[in-house]
């Protein structure tokens, strides 16, 4: 089975969004960018925009594709599509996918507890900020 998964880069005072994926979700516990699956018919961008308005309650502006990487989980493979987006500053609200968030220096985020899939994007991201 392979999932085409969206990812939200946001990048706020040199600070990027992560959040812990909830206990109860697959890859529960571990950090990710939010966002999720790509249903049928949806753009990556319309994707992005309807999941973090689900699981943060805000507005985001996808503003540049970021860059994608697979990677096999046990039970399927996710290909992780990452974009830069703008957050506009509302305020965020968890509704239940995720356990807690922080905005880090890319430097700072965990990488043993980071999402697999997700560390090529981080890559990306701290190559993209050097250049
Ligand atoms: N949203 C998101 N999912 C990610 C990232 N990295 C990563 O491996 N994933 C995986 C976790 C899930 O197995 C899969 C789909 O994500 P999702 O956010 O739609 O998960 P979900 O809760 O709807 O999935 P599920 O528990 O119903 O299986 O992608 C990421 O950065 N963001």
């Amino acid at each position: 089975m392979i999932l085409n998964v969206v990812a939200a880069v946001m990048i706020a005072d040199g600070k990027i969004f992560v959040a812990q994926r909830h206990r109860s979700h697959s890859q529960g516990g571990l950090w990710e960018f939010p966002g999720g699956k790509v249903e049928p018919g949806e753009t990556a961008e319309i994707a992005l925009e309807r999941e973090l308005q689900e699981e943060l309650s805000i507005n985001v502006t996808v503003t540049e594709y970021l860059a994608t990487s697979v990677h096999q989980y046990p039970d399927k493979t996710v290909k992780l599509h990452g974009y830069l987006c703008q957050w506009h500053g509302d305020q965020i609200e968890l509704t239940g996918s995720h356990e807690q968030y922080r905005w880090l220096a890319p430097q700072q985020v965990d990488r043993t507890t980071l999402a697999p899939a997700d560390l090529p994007l981080l890559d990306a991201l701290i190559n993209m900020l050097n250049s």
